[in-house]
């Protein structure tokens, strides 16, 4: 596991310790990040649907995949789509939002494989974030009326509704998105998941036939204390909801695509534990994963994205371009960037 964490925090200013701490997460799920079958999963999910689309020719494209930081790498993924042929390349991130970490670094890798393949790599073009598309959004309101009906009867219509996201550094978030475009103090990343828990809250609420109230919380925190992350943290505002008297929690992790190591081992354990400990009973909704709507969502990315169709989406901050800026989503301030 260490190899694969210090893959990830290369370059980034992450505690030692903290490592450690989330290798001894993985030990406890058999040394092994949940993520690569998931992908796989998707994949196979994807070929079904894009095979059945007999009437999409568009859709009958080969499907490869690359992880960032694990095996299959980009760079071999590359390498082997340059030689099957391949020329043009749409690229799907397993990540929905705006900011350095969800958006601009999965640019920079692509990018960093094709230069290192030299000039016959394939062209890439990365999907545009994706957070508000109706298939991302249905299939968490569907998710999230399960995990609600999982609460003991009693509790359902007093239930608060907690969306989670990873934290990022405030710096990185206030980056985040298209500096030509106005999202408010907190940049493209907060505004995009304040968007998404409306409109699953919103959504849910029409088809339960009552409104829950709900609101954002963070996970996943690392680097170091001295850094402001985004908060608060969900385990942080367990505890001041049970001195509220909130006795009912469903946790929604809308911002991750798939049930991984996140959310197994912060949501299902950690925060499950807090709440436990505090007498608040909590179920958890799952991410989109293989949920028809989002595999049905990712054909209608690439058919948007092959027709130059204008980007979909259900909020005011729905992407208007395909291909960032090259100053959006920046990491640190253009003085400061390293
Ligand atoms: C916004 C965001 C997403 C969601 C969007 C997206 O999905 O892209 C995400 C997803 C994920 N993060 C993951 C794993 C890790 N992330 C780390 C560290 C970090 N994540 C960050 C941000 C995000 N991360 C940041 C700002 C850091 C600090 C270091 C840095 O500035 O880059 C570390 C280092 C140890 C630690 O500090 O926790 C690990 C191991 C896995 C795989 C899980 C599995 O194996 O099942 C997934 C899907
Ligand atoms: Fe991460």
């Amino acid at each position: 596991m260490i190899p694969f964490l210090e893959n990830v925090t290369r370059g980034r200013n992450i505690p030692r310790e903290r490592l450690a701490e989330v290798g001894e997460h993985y030990y406890l799920f058999g040394g092994v990040s949940p993520i690569n079958q998931q992908c796989r999963d998707l994949i196979a999910a994807l070929r079904t649907r894009f095979e059945a689309e007999s009437a999409e020719p568009l859709l009958r494209l080969p499907i490869y995949w690359g992880n960032r930081n694990w095996q299959p790498y980009i760079e071999d993924t590359v390498a082997r789509m340059a030689k099957d042929g391949v020329r043009r390349v749409i690229a799907l991130a397993t990540s929905a939002f705006s900011s350095y970490s969800s958006h601009r670094q999965y640019l920079e890798d692509i990018d960093r494989a094709r230069r290192a393949y030299g000039p016959e790599a394939p062209e890439i073009d990365l999907i545009r974030p994706y957070f508000d598309h109706p298939g991302f959004i249905d299939s968490f309101v569907d998710t999230t009326r399960t995990a609600l009906a999982e609460l003991p009867p009693d509790l359902r219509t007093q239930a608060r509704l907690l969306y989670s996201a990873h934290s990022i550094p405030v710096t990185m978030a206030q980056l985040s998105g298209d500096p030509a475009i106005d999202y408010g103090s907190e940049g493209a990343y907060v505004a995009q998941l304040s968007e998404v828990a409306r409109l699953v809250t919103e959504r849910l609420a029409a088809a339960q036939g009552y409104e829950l109230p709900y609101e954002l919380v963070y996970q996943s925190r690392s680097g170091p204390p001295s850094q402001p992350w985004l908060e608060p943290d969900i385990n942080d505002r367990l505890r001041e909801l049970a001195a509220e008297g909130v006795t009912a929690v469903v946790v929604v992790p809308h911002g991750f695509v798939s049930d991984h190591m996140e959310v197994k081992f912060d949501l299902d354990v950690e925060a499950s534990q807090t709440a436990r400990d505090l007498g608040i009973a909590m179920t958890r909704a799952r991410c989109p994963g293989t949920h028809p709507a989002f595999v049905a969502m990712v054909g209608e990315l690439v058919a948007e994205r092959t027709r130059g169709d204008p980007p979909a989406g259900l909020s005011r901050h729905t992407s208007r371009v395909h291909v960032c800026p090259p100053d959006c989503c920046r990491k640190n301030q253009p003085q400061a960037a390293t």
